[in-house]
């Protein structure tokens, strides 16, 4: 499960890879424009290059057109779709849980930006879906389950019980405030921190030394296509 995700900075632009058995899920966090999408999109597109077996599902809330190519797709869910899509991941998940499903493909849930998700749902259900997303953050591993977040900001307001903790991935992208450096990588010094353009970031996966990545520019055809092999089925 040891996969290329980004290069190094240094190092001669060194492959690192993520090893997802170990570190199951992803946070990657960054200001408008520093590169989010075009990082997820780069991950998502090469999970699926390096193992086809792959089944993608993503929750594009804001309805950017990032994803519009996908929109056809049952796994692509979009606006007000976007409730039901994190429903029938999750009960993808129950059903191996219970047994029902005793298949182990690797399942990646990707969220684009999940705090304006929330802010349409009133407090009782935007609860409800954050104690469903730690479900899977905390459990999800063993049942290779794994969820790709893209968020602005990493406040832990949109997690319950702590568990924004359980992404051993995190990616900071661009030019961090000091709140969201602090927030990602608690045991970074101020003084190690160096700003950093769009496209490049701060990576931290589980313990791991934090390093300094790049994410290439790509061919977006290219990877539109690997993303849409992932979703698998089109809508009827
Ligand atoms: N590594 C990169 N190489 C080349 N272009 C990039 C790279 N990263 C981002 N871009 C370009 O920069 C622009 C902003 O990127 P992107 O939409 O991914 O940012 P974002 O952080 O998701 O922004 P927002 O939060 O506003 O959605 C896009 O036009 C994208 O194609």
């Amino acid at each position: 499960m040891n996969f290329f995700a980004f290069y190094a900075l240094q190092n001669k632009g060194k492959k690192i890879f993520i090893d997802w058995e170990k570190s199951p899920h992803a946070l990657i966090t960054g200001a408008s424009g520093t590169g989010k999408t075009f990082a997820s999109k780069y991950l998502m597109a090469s999970l699926v290059e390096q193992n086809p077996e792959i089944e993608l599902c993503i929750i594009d809330y804001k309805g950017d057109t990032d994803f519009e190519p996908f929109a056809d797709f049952q796994n692509c869910y979009r606006y007000n779709e976007a409730k039901d899509g994190i429903l029938n991941f999750l009960d993808r998940f129950h059903q191996r849980q219970s047994g029902v499903d005793t298949t182990r493909k690797p399942l990646y849930l990707f969220i684009d930006e999940f705090a304006s998700f929330l802010t349409v749902l009133d407090k009782k259900e935007a609860e409800d879906f954050k104690k469903k997303i730690a479900e899977l953050l905390m459990l999800g591993r063993s049942f290779n389950v794994h969820i790709i977040m893209a968020l602005q900001r990493a406040d832990s307001s949109y997690f319950v019980n702590g568990a924004r903790d359980n992404f051993p991935i995190r990616l900071g992208l661009g030019r961090l405030s000091d709140e969201s450096r602090r927030m990602l990588f608690p045991d970074m010094e101020k003084d190690d921190y160096i700003s950093l353009k769009r496209g490049e970031g701060y990576l931290q996966t589980d313990s791991s030394d934090i390093v300094k990545i790049f994410v290439p520019e790509y061919n977006m055809k290219l990877a539109n296509s690997l993303i849409a092999k992932g979703l698998s089925k089109k809508k009827v």
